[in-house]
């Protein structure tokens, strides 16, 4: 039974390594480069090596026979070695993603086809050329026809690049970087001069190398570095070599004087530019205490102010504080510019006993608006009765509150503290209003950061519980002081007092206003009244005429023998309504009285105008009533 356990446990170990082979086989399958990521920068790092080894030691070889014959072994492993890095950074490149529209493009399809396509693809594969071949044709001690495998050069540039962004040292990377290309250029030189010494004769004059029979001059380190010792001369134009005597020396002085020139030139270019970099970084990093100095000599300064200037300065520098930090930092993005300065001041800010218990939130916002700030011994940060526009937390140092006597101290502030809120704060029953309330000042080299009035009230207006506990300790301060309204609810009462007297007087207009239209209402109610009652005798009078003059039409219609007409008249409730029903008539049946169609006109015109005054005096109740909720409301 417990071989039949162990064989399951087998195969099933064998089934679950087979899976992993196969995953990591897709894996790799569809492995990508990112170019902007770590693997791609540490094998740029990496190819730096067979591509300097290359550089250096072809020429080398080609140059000093010695060198090349006593270490053929140990270079031709060191050749195939890189030829083998070279097709593997092939692979890479052929592995390598691409950003579109800021995605990285990882189908394997497209970027083998935007590798073959690109400019960079020829010269590759040339660099990959298989010219040792040609050792068959002319020896294996031709090392000239490996010169091919400079063409992978972009790839080191590319590399130093990539470092140069990545260094936390640019400037002196590329001073390094220079040096390695004037040591570069000697070496090519010196193994050429060799090489031209030995193509002369070695020792035939004082210029060439010596005879290499000569003990001194015979051993190759001796010969490698004489000959970069003479290089190095020519180049960095120092000069004193031995005056050329050939045709073939001269060119190859005034080739090298001319190269010297362009070294030269790019070497005091570079480090100048490094120079004023450096310069440059000092000027954003700290104001220009040059200029400054020369203003306050061209001012005619005193020589006491001038000493607090230069000490200021001297502070600053030695503890490399930097009091430009958000205007060093406005190149970057938001959200990054707010990461810097949260991890740069967030543990600071948090010490800060207000803001404790705040949410981050808050305190991010904070931390962006901060401008650091460097007081000297004695200074004062503000003086009482000034017009408060920030406040200040304590980074670093002590300040003191003190009297107008400069000398007595009311307190003392320490790291982590604030002050100058309550002059910006508009604290209720703040006698002082908006002005400083006492005076602060440092007491030896204090490190603040200011926070504007409208930053900090805009921070707040979003959290008002930090806002309380402000005005709180704002308070608190002005109580001590003495500073702060007795009789400030008196003075609230007398504010709610006001404002009710005023809303009575609105009331009280809003209602003679009502109580003149209703006056006007009646009045108007009462002509329409009058002019009804005239309209209606008028009419009463008429309809008694009518219905005399009716029997007598009908005796004679009765008289006539047509179909009959069958009137049918009501008298009204008093308002006056009359309904007329035809029947089917000829002639004259359908014929109405003169008489009869004024009445009816009267009584229609007497209706609509009864009528109209309905609607009107509804529409009158109507607005009342919504006056009255209304005043209600406001009441
Ligand atoms: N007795 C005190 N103790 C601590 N801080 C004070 C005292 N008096 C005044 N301050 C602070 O000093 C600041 C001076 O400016 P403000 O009046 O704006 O706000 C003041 C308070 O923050």
């Amino acid at each position: 039974m417990s071989r039949w356990a162990q064989l399951l446990r087998w195969h099933r170990t064998q089934k679950e390594d087979e899976i992993n082979v196969a995953k990591n086989f897709t894996i790799w399958r569809e492995w990508v480069i990112d170019p902007s990521g770590d693997f791609y920068y540490g094998w740029l790092q990496f190819m730096t090596l067979p591509i300097s080894y290359n550089w250096v030691i072809i020429i080398c070889r080609s140059c000093f026979y010695d060198i090349e014959e006593n270490f053929l072994a140990v270079w031709l492993t060191l050749d195939y070695i890189s030829d083998l890095v070279y097709v593997a950074d092939t692979v890479v490149r052929f592995r390598t993603g691409f950003l579109e529209q800021g995605i990285l493009v990882c189908d394997l399809a497209r970027l083998k086809k935007r590798y073959l396509r690109s400019s960079r693809f020829p010269w590759d594969v040339a660099s990959l050329l298989p010219t040792d071949l040609l050792y068959l044709h002319l020896g294996v001690h031709s090392p000239l026809v490996r010169i091919n495998r400079l063409l992978r050069t972009p790839r080191l540039s590319e590399a130093l690049e990539r470092t140069e962004t990545r260094t936390s040292y640019p400037n002196v990377f590329r001073i390094a970087k220079l040096m390695l290309y004037i040591f570069l250029l000697i070496h090519w030189n010196g193994c050429i001069y060799f090489a031209l010494s030995n193509y002369l004769g070695f020792g035939i004059d004082a210029w060439v190398y010596p005879n290499v029979s000569d003990p001194d001059f015979g051993s190759t380190r001796r010969q490698y570095f004489y000959c970069f010792w003479f290089s190095s001369l020519i180049l960095t134009t120092i000069g004193d070599t031995p005056e050329p005597a050939l045709v073939e020396e001269y060119l190859f002085m005034v080739a090298d004087m001319l190269i010297a020139v362009l070294v030269f030139a790019s070497v005091v270019g570079n480090v100048g530019n490094v120079i004023t970099n450096l310069q440059s970084r000092d000027d954003v990093f700290f104001p220009n205490h040059e200029l400054v100095k020369s203003y306050l000599r061209s001012r005619r300064i005193s020589k006491d102010l001038r000493k607090r200037v230069d000490s200021w300065y001297q502070h600053l520098h030695i503890n490399k504080k930097i009091t430009r930090e958000n205007e060093i930092l406005q190149l970057l993005p938001d959200t990054l510019r707010t990461e810097i300065a949260v991890s740069v001041h967030l543990p600071i800010l948090s010490k800060v006993t207000i803001f404790q218990n705040c949410e981050t939130s808050l305190l991010e916002e904070l931390v962006v608006k901060l401008t650091p700030q460097v007081y000297s011994p004695g200074e004062y940060v503000c003086r009482k009765g000034d017009v408060g526009h920030e406040m200040y937390i304590i980074k670093d140092g002590k300040l003191a509150v003190v009297a107008d006597d400069g000398v007595t101290q009311f307190a003392v502030l320490g790291e982590g503290t604030f002050f100058g809120e309550i002059s910006i704060l508009n604290i209720k029953g703040n006698k002082s209003g908006n002005r400083r309330t006492a005076n602060i000042r440092s007491i030896g080299h204090s490190d603040l950061f200011s926070l504007s009035k409208e930053d900090l009230m805009h921070t707040l207006s979003e959290f008002p519980a930090a806002k309380q506990l402000l005005e709180e300790k704002g308070r608190q301060i002005l109580t001590k002081m003495g500073m702060l309204e007795e009789n400030l609810g008196e003075g609230e009462n007398e504010v709610k007092v006001e404002v009710r007297m005023q809303q009575l007087e609105e009331n009280l207009e809003a209602q003679q206003t009502k109580l003149a239209r209703l006056i006007a209402e009646l009045e108007s109610t009462a002509r329409k009244m009058e002019a009804r009652v005239d309209q209606l005798e008028l009419q009463t009078e008429g309809w008694e005429g009518i219905v005399a003059e009716g029997g007598e039409e009908e005796e004679a219609v009765e008289r006539g023998g047509g179909v009959g007409r069958r009137g049918e008249r009501e008298g009204g409730d008093g308002e006056g309504e009359v309904e007329g029903e035809r029947g089917e008539g000829d002639g004259a049946d359908g014929v109405e009285s003169k008489k009869e169609r004024e009445v009816k006109h009267g009584l229609k015109q007497v209706t609509e105008v009864d009528e109209s005054d309905r609607e009107e005096s509804k529409i009158g109740q109507e607005e009342d009533v919504d006056e009255d909720g209304a005043e209600r409301e406001e009441q």
